[in-house]
């Protein structure tokens, strides 16, 4: 059926600019129906039930239900946005997600906390809840007058400490604890809208994607047993059966060639689940080691869809995207543009029509970023939220024809201190109708990833490999170096492999001193950090991407998901905050099935409990522990162990050498809470 709405707009295209060779691919796409949101049918007795009660809370009358009419989505736009579910204004709901941190002990009777979300909500999740809920500690707290946020956590914390030793009580007041932080997470990636009036899709925008006739008739058991074989799990309701060739995917011919072209023959494991998945049209949230190929699983389908819309019709001037890409970091979002660019350069010289892709970042210019939307539309936009979110508020873009959003390294995306889960609530607010949502991260804790299904539709998940585990392909040292020896040393480590070298260090005047020094040293080095302009730092990736640079040395901006060919060696000339962004830092080698080499000086300097962490990291990717973390006291060896006898993670931090309670990653995050609440929220 066609796009109604596009329809009445514009004649649809005389069928001769269809190519025959593209028939197969053009059928999967040709009776897919429209996607404007079905209220009527989504919305159930209980959605309007929770409509009604936002409406009240929020003093809107029902004529200015915020479905209801195009000038009241708009006033809810601007005004609704910042009050998901109808609760306080977004200072105070803020404030009561992250108080969270810390269930009541003081008050163990006080109001529960809010609902978390009216959309479809993991089953996990709710239960977590509940057992929060038995212990007798959902009320949650705010800070007090003359309190940080902190304060507050660390009395109740160790309040509890006192109180309840066993270990359910303390499991329940974990799950709370974080139940309460996540919570913010969900409302990142609902429209407020669809929050305030309590809309919740419940089917999923299924495409007619079909694998070849032989593997769609595989049972579940014969599917299970590809999984096992692909070493792929999956969570989730009636969930496409892998692909363990490109070939059994009916991917366009053109993007076959391309992929055999670029040695591409074969799907990862990540690739053999996570692509069928999301060409069927299912939210999916993809777990996968770093250098695993997760960018293939978001971009093709996305490329493909928009390569059907584009020949059942043409974008005009002003039209699109079909979808947006989003990633934390500029460089990260130019890359996946570039593959993007890839993708439809491929499908262009196959004959195929050209799709065009936006990239949409700060750091350039607004009106170079836009005028292709104006002048003939676009197809696709990869954007870091703050400018996509720009151009949606200042009007020049619109989401109407979008049904596909992915977040990129989308724990990162979500992190409920550090992340952009404000500017993802406004983005999500523009849109009226429903989309596929797709996560893809390398590390993502399990609680994390079911609160942030409980805001998807129907959600598959995929994992290849333990989320937050170091690539088997990279081997690891660790090196008790002094500070005052580290720049001498480095030079003798740059001797262990060929280049190219990526250097990591968190302080951005660390990384001047750093390319500096081994500049006069003769090193052809060049640097990446957040304080240099975007011209400068795109100039320093191409170098080192096309081989003029031998060296690039980076704080954590160029950390994620930032794909360089056969990077040789890792040096973090320091330890990052958390063993998350460790395992991102040393995943920049070890990429694409080649091995690589990660070497991380540690001192005194280094927080006990990141040390600990990192032995548990080594130790789970079979490597050496040195020394000087082999010596360190561990209390969570004993006591931190789950039900199977494994070492218990942290649910905040995917850590092993700690617990929630003890989270040194949240402490900071609560820092950050605070300042949002006091500072007002942050507006770059
Ligand atoms: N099936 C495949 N076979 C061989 N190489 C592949 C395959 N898929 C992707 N690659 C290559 O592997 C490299 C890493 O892929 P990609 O950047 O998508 O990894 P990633 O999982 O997104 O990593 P990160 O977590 O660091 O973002 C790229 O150079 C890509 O071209």
């Amino acid at each position: 059926m066609a796009d109604s709405r596009r329809a009445s707009k514009r004649p649809r295209p005389a069928a001769k600019a269809l190519d025959d060779s593209y028939a197969d691919l053009l059928a999967f796409g040709k009776d897919r129906e429209p996607y404007e949101p079905r209220r009527a049918q989504q919305k159930s007795a209980e959605a309007e039930r929770r409509a009604a009660e936002a409406r009240r809370r929020l003093g809107l009358s029902s004529a200015e239900d915020p479905g209801s009419a195009p000038t009241a989505a708009k006033r809810d736009r601007r005004d609704v946005s910042f009050r998901p579910g109808g609760e306080a204004p977004r200072a105070s709901s803020a404030a009561a997600a992250a108080s969270a941190a810390a269930a009541s002990a003081a008050a163990p009777a006080a109001a529960p906390m809010p609902a978390q979300s009216s959309s479809s909500s993991s089953s996990s999740s709710s239960s977590s809840s509940s057992s929060a809920g038995g212990a007798g500690g959902s009320g949650g707290i705010a800070a007090r007058p003359g309190m940080t946020l902190m304060d507050e956590l660390r009395a109740h914390v160790a309040a509890l400490g006192g109180q309840q030793t066993s270990r359910e009580k303390r499991k329940a007041l974990e799950a709370d604890l974080l139940r309460q932080v996540m919570s913010m997470q969900q409302k990142a990636l609902m429209s407020a809208k669809e929050h305030a009036s309590g809309v919740a899709y419940t089917k999923p925008l299924l495409t007619d994607w079909r694998p070849t006739k032989a593997l769609a008739s595989l049972s579940k058991t014969e599917a299970d047993v590809l999984r096992a074989q692909h070493k792929v799990e999956v969570e989730g309701e009636n969930i496409p059966v892998p692909c363990p060739r490109f070939a059994d995917m009916r991917l366009p011919p053109a993007v076959m060639d391309m992929l055999k072209a670029k040695g591409i023959l074969r799907p990862t494991p990540i690739q053999v689940q996570g692509l069928p998945v999301a060409l069927s049209g299912r939210d999916l949230i993809g777990v996968a080691f770093t250098g695993s190929g997760k960018t293939l699983v978001f971009t093709l389908p996305l490329m493909i869809l928009a390569l059907q819309e584009e020949l059942r019709m043409p974008l005009a001037g002003g039209e699109g995207p079909f979808g947006i890409l989003l990633a934390p970091a500029r460089d990260l979002a130019s890359q996946t543009h570039s593959i993007c660019e890839e993708i439809a350069g491929a499908m262009a010289s196959a004959g195929l029509p050209r799709l065009r892709c936006m990239l949409s970042i700060g750091g350039m210019s607004v009106r170079d970023q836009i005028e292709p939307l104006s002048r003939s539309g676009v197809h696709v936009v990869v954007a870091t939220p703050g400018r996509l979110l720009d151009h949606l508020q200042k009007g020049r873009m619109n989401l109407s024809l979008c049904r596909y959003v992915c977040l990129d390294e989308g724990d990162r995306m979500l992190d409920a201190a550090r992340g952009f889960e404000e500017e993802l609530k406004q983005i999500f607010s523009f849109f009226d109708h429903q989309r596929q949502t797709l996560i893809f991260s390398a590390t993502m804790p399990r609680k994390v990833r079911e609160f942030a299904m409980g805001a998807l539709v129907e959600p598959v998940t995929v994992n290849s490999g333990r989320a937050g585990a170091a690539s088997m392909d990279v081997i690891q040292e660790v090196e008790h170096v002094r500070d005052e020896a580290k720049m001498i040393y480095l030079l003798e480590c740059l001797q262990k492999t060929a280049p190219p070298v990526m250097i990591f260090s968190k302080r951005s005047r660390e990384v001047d001193d750093i390319t500096q020094y081994l500049l006069l040293k003769g090193v052809e080095a060049t640097s990446v950090h957040g304080g240099k302009d975007q011209a400068d730092r795109n100039l320093a990736l191409q170098q080192f991407r096309d081989g003029s640079k031998d060296v690039l040395v980076a704080t954590d901006v160029a950390a994620k998901g930032l794909d360089f060919p056969s990077v040789q060696h890792v040096i973090n000339f320091d330890m990052p905050e958390s063993v998350e962004n460790y395992v991102h830092r040393i995943g920049r080698t070890g990429r694409g099935g080649k091995t690589g080499v990660a070497t991380t000086f540690i001192n005194k300097g280094v927080p006990e409990s990141v040390l600990l962490d990192l032995k548990h990291l080594l130790r789970a990717a079979k490597q050496r522990i040195p020394p000087a973390l082999l010596a360190l006291d561990d209390p969570h060896d004993a006591q931190e162990k789950d039900e199977d006898g494994n070492l218990a993670e942290c649910v905040y931090c995917q850590g092993f050498g700690h617990s929630i309670l003890s989270c040194e990653k949240l402490q900071r995050d609560m820092k950050v809470f605070d300042s949002k609440f006091r500072d007002g929220l942050r507006d770059d």
